[in-house]
């Protein structure tokens, strides 16, 4: 519990530093939209509260930690033994066959391959865009819309994705809020993973910026 609960979130956050460090853009409309959610904070500059992070939803901000999470991969594949004799995608699958997918590569990074679309479970049925509208016409970011697969899938998935979600919203404001993330030197910001029990990138620096408010 220890292992799952640390390890996993202090290796995704490295990767989030690095993602917003190299895509400057998403930062500042990160940071403008948790001004604009946190609009209280912002006029009387201080960092927002446990109860005012936990207390709203800022949709570009589950969009950021829902990226990361997904392209992070700090958990890069999956397995599962089957119960019973089955089929998928037309493969037949003996009963006690361990199948181990992995949770890069396509219909997760890309477009998943072409298969005949008649063999395809009706619940294996995605769409390709995470991002969908919701009644007042706003955008929203589903996760698990397209093919996603960070916490596992079905029953035995992550127990403690609540909690993960939890502790990287409140990482990602603080750092976000108080700090600009800078791009780093080539030389420095390898994409290279390091694949521990949870794949951690080989190079984290940063270069921050304290926001003086
Ligand atoms: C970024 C954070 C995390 C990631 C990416 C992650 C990922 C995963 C994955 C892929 C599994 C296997 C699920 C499956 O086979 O379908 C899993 C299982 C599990 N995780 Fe996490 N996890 C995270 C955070 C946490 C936290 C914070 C806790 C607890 C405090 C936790 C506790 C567990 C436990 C107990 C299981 C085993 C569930 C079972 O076998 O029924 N995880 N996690």
């Amino acid at each position: 519990m220890v292992i799952a609960g640390h390890d996993s979130m202090s290796s995704t956050l490295p990767w989030a530093v690095k993602y917003l460090a190299d895509h400057q853009d998403a930062q500042q409309r990160l940071r403008k939209s948790m001004h604009a959610g946190y609009a209280k904070a912002f006029s009387e500059g201080y960092t927002p509260t446990t109860a005012e992070i936990t207390g709203i939803s800022i949709p570009y901000a589950d969009a950021i930690m829902g990226e990361v999470l997904r392209f992070s991969t700090v958990v890069s594949f999956g397995s599962r033994q089957a119960t019973r004799d089955t089929t998928v995608l037309g493969r037949r699958i003996p009963k006690g066959t361990v199948v181990i997918y992995l949770k890069n590569g396509p219909s997760f990074f890309t477009k998943g391959y072409d298969i005949d679309e008649s063999i395809r479970s009706e619940t294996s049925k995605q769409e390709e865009n995470r991002i969908k509208k919701d009644t007042g016409g706003n955008e929203i970011y589903d996760p698990n819309a397209a093919p996603m697969s960070t916490f596992g899938l079905g029953p035995r998935d992550c127990f403690g994705k609540k909690l993960a979600y939890l502790e990287f919203r409140l990482l990602l404001t603080m750092i976000v809020w108080n700090f600009e993330l800078q791009k780093c030197a080539g030389e420095l910001s390898s994409y290279e993973g390091w694949y521990k029990t949870f794949v951690v990138p080989w190079q984290c620096y940063v270069r921050p910026n304290k926001i003086i408010r």
